[in-house]
């Protein structure tokens, strides 16, 4: 297989890293190319094989996949840059959300894909969330996910809910990072306790919990009931948990949503010179 990689900060950086730790791919089947070409240069340094391209047109030459690992604002550009390289089998694959399969479509005379990773991947764990351009075939649809497989669960969404679930998939890692860390800071605050054991504790409970959810049977809200001894001190806690933290998710989702629009108009005038009103 051929794999072309345009962008390799950190995103792109990090699917390469697990696609050749899981196997999926070898350095040899891979193809680098960046802005700074001198960090695509110290990344095939440390793997033997792997080939840096000079140009993003390179990159994209001959290959059957070419991911695209760069910023929305960043698209037009690079699009246009790989435009003579591609032919109808190749499968151009956008890992960035507000870019939508149309504007890559109607730029590009090739397959195109959509498919947004989460920092969960660089330990072959989480989702990749999969959308599809309309020439791509069944088999094209279970050989990209197949790849996938080797670092992640790919699970398939319709592109209308692509933000929703990047906040949950890709997102969530850092909110709840935030969250932990909170929670953690207080704790030191509040008793003295030294930060280390902590969080230490701390993340043990969190990977816990994820294996309860994931390997033990429970639902979220038999975790809570099983805690909250009635009368107890976590069912105290909860309470008060419940009242001080309505809405806020609420407000989160539409911050992100808000966000994402006004990156969706600039890419779209970028393309297309015109505003969709899209979600
Ligand atoms: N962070 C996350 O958890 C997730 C991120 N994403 C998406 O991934 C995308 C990339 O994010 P991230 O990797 O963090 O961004 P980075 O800024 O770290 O990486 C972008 C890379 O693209 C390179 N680049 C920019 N323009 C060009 C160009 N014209 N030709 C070649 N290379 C170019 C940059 O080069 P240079 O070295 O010169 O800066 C840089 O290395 C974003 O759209 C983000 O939304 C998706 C899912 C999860
Ligand atoms: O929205 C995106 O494109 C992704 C999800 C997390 C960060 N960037």
């Amino acid at each position: 297989m051929n794999v072309g990689f345009i962008g390799t900060g950190s995103m792109g950086s990090l699917l390469i890293e697990a696609f050749i730790s899981s196997d999926a791919l070898s350095p040899s089947e891979i193809t680098i190319s960046n802005r700074t070409i001198a960090k695509a240069e110290a990344l095939a340094d440390r793997y033997p094989g792997m080939n840096v391209a000079y140009s993003n047109a390179e990159a994209a030459l001959n290959m059957d996949y070419i991911f695209l690992c760069i910023k929305p604002h960043e698209f037009k550009q690079v699009v246009q840059d790989i435009q003579s390289s591609v032919h109808s089998d190749s499968i151009v694959v956008s890992i960035t959300s507000p870019v939508l399969l149309s504007h890559l479509e109607r730029e590009l005379n090739c397959k195109v894909a959509k498919i947004i990773p989460s920092i969960t991947n660089m330990v072959r764990s989480g989702a990749t969330l999969c959308m599809y351009g309309d020439s791509m075939t069944e088999q094209d649809k279970s050989d990209l996910e197949q790849l996938f497989s080797f670092i992640s669960e790919p699970i398939r969404i319709e592109e209308s809910y692509t933000r929703i679930v990047s906040d949950l998939s890709s997102c969530g890692p850092a909110f709840f990072a935030f969250l932990l860390q909170q929670f953690v800071d207080a704790a030191v605050e509040e008793t003295g306790i030294p930060r280390d054991g902590a969080l230490q504790v701390a993340i043990n409970m969190l990977h816990g919990t994820g294996l309860l959810l994931t390997e033990g049977g429970m639902t979220l809200e038999q975790i809570q009931q099983r805690v909250a001894v009635p009368g107890g001190i976590t069912a105290k806690a909860l309470y008060m948990l419940r009242q001080e933290t309505e809405g806020i998710f609420n407000h989160l989702i539409r911050t992100t949503h808000t966000k994402y629009k006004d990156d969706l108009v600039k890419v779209s005038n970028a393309f297309c010179g015109e505003e969709v009103n899209g979600q």
